[in-house]
């Protein structure tokens, strides 16, 4: 696998030769190229608008820039099924759009079949498009590219089309700001940061175990950050025994990762926070056959527990990597993050070190032991940041280099032109889940908005299906706050908002839920199905275009919508949509 490896420090901005022009070009290109990059990295800044406030996933920004190279709009995708970065820029820049340049951190994606961030581009009358990566992901490769260019306007790709130093530079804040995406499409694992605070002689807790605390408030308040950024936070069976951890973000309304216990023994006590889920749920992963009647116990509080054969960080990356995770913090101690380190999994460090001293022979270090003997035989991090925060200082780095895709993985097309036996999208189940999956248009979460009726036939608009059939378990039921609930749904600004305010409030007040909801949710969905499937045809042609495939909504965690983790789910999401493809199919002109 061919691997970018970038110089230590941070991203310089210096100029440099750009290569492929003739010399009395040069000025007028390096200034050109100065500008694109400038754009570029800003789109990537952008891009990394969300962080931390929703769960990770693609990053996207767009800068719209005019004819002078003034920024005439800006926008970035918000969360997974939510408006489209270019669009949102396209609007911002109103008529400046006309003959101006784009610039993307990354191809878009546009995984929901409507090529809507092209046509937002393309109707908007942009003459340029500048693009910092190809997507990463096989199945949308290429395509946003190659669909752009059919429509006459001019696509450069930074690396491809141009190429400079300071463009190599841009490239890389598009590397960095995607970093957990590139990972999944090249290592078929999750982007997993390490993160500790340890004392100035270098240990992480003091020789009784206690740690509590070694770095400084505004130092924990960063960590909050972090695992805002983050789908998970894991921590070993040890911490779990010893700090009993709460592992929540608690930097006010962001994100909240699942928690992960790795545990071999199950040895764990039975009152702990993390066994709290009303806020995040928790998820054990253990050895198989590890105490039974424990694993019943944890059942019995609501935390999932996953048996492994054999209990490794690797195997454990992988499976959570298959859940459609993009990006894990480990909150371990040094035992765990050793045998992390050594199974290769571990990406990226954040090391808080605080100006105290403890001392202790046997006082625990962040990292256990690795088998080296020999200073040379040590990890150098790449690109590393130094930043004081607070009293502490934050030490940073790559602990392997960001693969580099772009040669590595075909595009779809190119993968049928190697070997045309390569079907990728054809088999007897199609399973979606996550919208930048290749039929993540079928998902509840793809951000198609629908109009719906009310119970007086009023039309109302609905951002997308998750927001309508979240909304409809409060609606009807005569208490204020079940109507303030309603109300808090549609004007959620993503899907998983919805879904989060719709789940957390019936959990809480299941009193507020309509009476009749368990009889009438699956009419609920059918209804809204319906409507996304007719009013959208590049959707019902997707939908037609799986006859003879099973559906599956490949979530592990809902059983009764999904399909479970080993197929124990109903799959009702699944089989609606094979209920509606089979009316569509009898009620097309072709059907005999
Ligand atoms: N300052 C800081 O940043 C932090 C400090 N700490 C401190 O560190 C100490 C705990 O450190 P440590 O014992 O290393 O804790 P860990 O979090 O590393 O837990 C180790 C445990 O992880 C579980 N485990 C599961 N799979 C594996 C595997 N393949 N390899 C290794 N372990 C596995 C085992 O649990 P089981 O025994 O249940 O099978 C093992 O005992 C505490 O004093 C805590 O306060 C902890 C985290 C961060
Ligand atoms: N001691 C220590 C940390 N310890 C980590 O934080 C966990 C506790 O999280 P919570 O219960 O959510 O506050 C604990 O189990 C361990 O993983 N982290 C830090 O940033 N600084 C510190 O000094």
């Amino acid at each position: 696998m061919a691997a970018l490896s970038f110089p230590p420090m941070r991203v310089c901005c210096g100029g440099g030769a750009a290569t492929h022009n003739s010399s009395s070009n040069n000025n007028n290109l390096l200034g050109n190229h100065a500008l694109d990059a400038a754009h570029i990295r800003r789109a990537a800044e952008l891009a990394d608008g969300s962080a931390g406030f929703t769960s990770p996933h693609p990053n996207f920004g767009c800068v719209i820039a005019s004819k002078t190279g003034k920024v005439a709009g800006e926008g970035f995708l918000y969360a997974q099924g939510t408006k489209p970065a270019e669009v949102l820029a396209v609007d911002a820049a109103g008529d400046f759009s006309r003959r101006a340049t784009a610039y993307l951190n990354m191809e878009p994606g546009d995984c929901h079949g409507d090529h809507s961030a092209v046509s937002a581009l393309v109707q908007a009358g942009i003459e340029r498009v500048v693009i910092g990566l190809r997507h990463p992901l096989q199945h949308l490769r290429g395509n946003a590219i190659r669909a752009l260019r059919s429509q006459g306007l001019q696509v450069d790709v930074l690396g491809e089309d141009l190429n400079s130093k300071i463009i190599e530079e841009a490239r890389k804040s598009c590397l960095l700001v995607n970093a957990p995406l590139i990972c999944r499409a090249a290592s078929q694992i999750p982007f997993s940061v390490l993160k500790y605070a340890m004392t100035l002689d270098g240990k992480i807790a003091a020789s009784s175990g206690h740690a509590a605390w070694i770095s400084s408030r505004t130092s924990r308040n960063r960590v909050f950050e972090l695992r805002g950024r983050s789908d998970a936070v894991i921590v070993g069976g040890n911490t779990v025994r010893r700090d009993n951890p709460r592992l929540t973000a608690r930097h006010g309304g962001g994100h909240m990762p699942m928690r992960i216990v790795m545990s071999q023994t199950l040895d764990l006590p039975e009152e702990a926070h993390l066994w709290d889920t009303s806020d995040v749920s928790t998820i054990v992963a253990t050895q198989r056959g590890a105490r039974r009647h424990f694993q019943k116990v944890l059942a019995s509080k609501g935390i999932e527990v996953v048996e492994f054969d054999i209990l490794n960080p690797r195997e454990v990356m992988e499976y959570f990597h298959n859940r459609g995770y993009l990006s894990l913090l480990w909150e371990c101690g040094g035992t765990l993050a050793a045998a992390a380190i050594s199974s290769g999994v571990i990406h990226k460090v954040f090391a808080f070190v605080a100006p105290k001293i403890i001392g202790g022979k046997n006082a625990p270090s962040p990292v256990g032991e690795l088998g080296m003997v020999e200073m040379t035989q040590a990890f150098d991090l790449i690109d590393v940041c130094y930043e004081q925060v607070g009293p502490d200082m934050l030490v940073s780095g790559f602990l392997q280099p960001i693969p580099d895709v772009t040669p590595v993985i075909p595009s779809v097309d190119e993968t049928f032109e190697i070997d045309p036996t390569v079907t990728p999208y054809e088999s007897r189940i199609i399973s979606f889940y996550k919208t930048w999956d290749p039929y993540g248009a079928f998902s509840n979460f793809s951000p198609h908005q629908i109009k719906m009726p009310d119970d007086n036939g009023d039309y109302a608009t609905w951002l997308s299906v998750e927001h309508y059939y979240q909304a409809q378990k409060f609606v009807g039921v005569d208490d204020p706050v079940a109507q303030d609930c309603v109300e808090n749904i549609k004007s959620a600004k993503s899907p998983e908002e919805a879904a989060r305010i719709g789940r957390s409030m019936q959990r809480k007040h299941p009193d507020l839920v309509r009476s009749d909801w368990e009889g009438v949710k699956i009419e609920v969905m059918y209804r809204a199905l319906k409507c996304k499937f007719s009013i959208y045809p590049h959707l019902n042609a997707m939908l037609l275009s799986t006859a003879g495939s099973v559906l599956v909504e490949a979530s592990p965690h809902d059983l009764f919508w999904g399909g479970g983790r080993d197929g124990e789910g109903l799959n009702y999401l699944g089989r609606l949509l094979m209920q509606l493809r089979s009316e569509f199919l009898g009620e097309s002109p072709t059907s005999g």
